[in-house]
């Protein structure tokens, strides 16, 4: 089949490319993307309207309240860029976006200010009662001495999260005459330095020092309830603390209660763990308690800030519907979208080859005798795409899937070397020049595992051999075909399947009765086949020993089953009918 690069979508194209915009976007960059584009605003859909819509659509602006969702993405059949009018990429499934080669930009810098300034409204109310008071006033009280503030001059700003935010921030508020300490384990010193904020190690050493804590830290892992009791109670009770990040990093029930309980002075929190909050929940009761100043997510919300985010979000959209880089792709850094995209059958093929490796050959005492190495090579058209970072990634992730609990393993174009490193897994890529289109594909991928002892172990610890030979090579050969990924060779046989769902696959001496025997048993053990494919050995390949006397050609049977087959099943395939070898795979 030919290989097929999209080619670019073009402002002469038949119809113009369709962009959704379901929230509140700035309109100067509107502008720009009506010049070439279909441009639909389609505020106050509810998630069911937008996964009937989205089809039709090549590109997704959003702000923070949609939530671009693996449904939503699969939905997506023509996408090809979803662009965050913000920095913040949480509400995006971006992992399901990379498996379907959809690229995720942001704008990662178009709004820095405004949330900085918006942290400094928050301080100052906080210190001065501001929400209290207007409040107090309003009901047509006239309460002077219930609320005097203190002042932050000569006071310190404790910042988690000395990153564009974090730093803009400080020097406001070093300008307004505070002293600024922050706790980064990714910070620049010498930036730190330079913007005259004292860098500390720990969070305790932070937290004690603080008169006004602030946050400006992504909501990950490592920040997630980051600010529970434990830490508040390191706090002095005349501390306020502000959150203009994400909800989630401060524990809100704990704020509560330290609130309630005089062992902090006020908050200022713009962002909430779930938003909008619910009425009667945590957050909703922090909103109503007079200490607290707060406000609906606004920090990016100024007329400056929305119109940068739009702007910077819209010329890429442009730029990768015309096949151009993006410049702050969250996903695919250093890759091309045409290539992105071209590239994105080849790395399911990669990923379900790996897998396939690591269930059908690699045994756990293997593992720890002996080193493995694999070398990748491409054959075809895939010799000219630019990088193969993606197919590399690939494969790391499909070896290691099988073995490692799925909420653990997000590996990516951007995290692959490392992974494979920690876990010393050797890839060898390479292209080869030899012209497959001769054979039927535009471009093969080929995955050749050599298995030898592993060095490390002392030479009278090492097994003797493995299978009878001091190394052992795998081989497992595929193509992509209309989009759909075939493994054409599984080791010494010939095959032409589809690797997805269960299979069974059988190693038996290719003679006559021996599928109506696996038939026959998967049957009484209610599995259904779905699909069979038979793998004769390669042309090179000899004819061995069957056991009887006679010499007989292996093959290979993989049949497409409709659910996991029980041990004892498999087991029973195996002996006297001529059945060498059965494994279940699940891909
Ligand atoms: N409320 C809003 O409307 C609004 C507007 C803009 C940004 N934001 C949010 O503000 C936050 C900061 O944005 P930014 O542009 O400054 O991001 P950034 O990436 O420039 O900075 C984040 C900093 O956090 C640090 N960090 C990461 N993990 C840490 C940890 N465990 N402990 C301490 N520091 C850690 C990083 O090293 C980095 O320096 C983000 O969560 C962003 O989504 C909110
Ligand atoms: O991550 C961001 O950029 C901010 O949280 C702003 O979100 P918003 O675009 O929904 O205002």
């Amino acid at each position: 089949m030919p290989f097929e690069v999209t080619a670019p979508l073009q402002e002469s194209s038949f119809s113009k490319p369709k962009v959704l915009i379901p929230e509140k976007v700035s309109p100067d960059g509107l502008a720009l993307l009506k010049k070439s584009l279909e441009v639909h605003e389609k505020k106050g859909l509810t998630p069911e309207q937008l996964l009937q819509i989205v089809p039709e659509y090549d590109a997704l602006i959003v702000r923070s309240e949609t939530k671009v969702t693996a449904e939503l993405l699969s939905a997506a059949k023509k996408l090809r860029v979803v662009a965050r009018a913000g920095v913040g990429v949480d509400n995006v499934d971006v992992t399901t976006a990379t498996q379907r080669g959809v690229i995720v930009v942001n704008s990662p810098s178009g709004n820095i200010n405004a949330a900085a300034e918006h942290t400094i409204a928050l301080m100052m109310a906080t210190a001065r009662n501001i929400g209290d008071a207007c409040a107090s006033i309003k009901d047509g009280k006239w309460e002077r001495s219930r609320l005097t503030g203190v002042e932050v001059k000569g006071k310190t700003l404790a910042i988690i999260g000395l990153g564009k935010v974090g730093l803009t921030v400080a020097r406001a508020a070093i300008g307004m005459g505070m002293t600024a300490v922050a706790m980064d384990p990714y910070a620049n010193p010498s930036m730190a330095a330079a913007a005259s904020v004292t860098l500390k190690t720990s969070l305790p050493e932070l937290l004690e020092v603080a008169d006004f804590l602030t946050i400006h830290t992504p909501l990950i892992a490592s920040t997630k309830g980051m600010i529970g009791a434990a830490e508040l109670a390191q706090m002095k009770p005349t501390a306020r603390i502000l959150n203009v990040a994400r909800g989630g990093m401060i524990d809100e029930a704990a704020l509560l209660e330290a609130l309630e309980n005089d062992k902090l002075a006020g908050a200022g929190i713009d962002v909430w763990t779930s938003e909008p909050p619910k009425p009667g929940d945590t957050a909703s009761r922090l909103i109503a308690h007079p200490k607290v100043v707060a406000t609906p997510h606004l920090g990016a919300s100024t007329v400056e800030a929305q119109e940068n985010v739009s702007i910077d979000v819209c010329e890429q959209v442009i730029a990768i519907l015309a096949g151009e880089l993006p410049r702050s792709a969250v996903n695919a850094p250093i890759i091309l979208p045409e290539e992105f995209r071209t590239l994105q059958p080849f790395v399911s093929l990669v990923e379900k080859m790996g897998s396939l490796y690591t269930q059908l050959y690699s045994t756990p005492q293997r593992s720890a005798s002996f080193r493995t190495t694999f070398d990748l090579t491409y054959e075809g058209a895939l010799t000219t795409m630019k990088t193969t970072q993606p197919l590399f990634a690939a494969l790391v992730k499909g070896l290691l899937t099988p073995i490692s609990s799925q909420d653990g393993l997000n590996i990516n174009v951007v995290n692959a070397e490392l992974v494979a490193k920690e876990r010393g897994i050797l890839i060898n890529e390479s292209r080869s020049r030899e012209n497959v289109e001769q054979k039927g594909y535009s471009s093969v991928v080929t995955l050749r595992a050599r298995i030898s002892r592993s060095s490390s172990m002392p030479r009278e610890q090492q097994p003797k051999t493995v299978a009878g030979k001091a190394t052992q090579e795998q081989v497992i050969q595929g193509f992509v075909s209309a989009n759909i990924p075939y493994i054409s060779r599984l080791d010494r046989f010939a095959s032409n399947f589809v690797p997805d769902g269960t299979l069974l696959i059988c190693r038996n001496f290719d003679s006559f009765g021996r599928i109506g025997f696996v038939g026959n048993r998967l049957g009484m053990a209610k599995v259904n086949i779905n699909f069979m494919s038979v793998a004769p050995l390669g042309e090179e390949e000899e004819e061995v020993e069957n056991g009887s006397g006679r010499k007989d050609r292996e093959a290979l049977m993989i049949l497409g089953v409709d659910r996991p087959v029980e041990d004892e099943v498999v087991k029973s395939l195996i002996g006297d009918e001529g059945v060498l070898e059965a494994s279940v795979v699940v891909l």
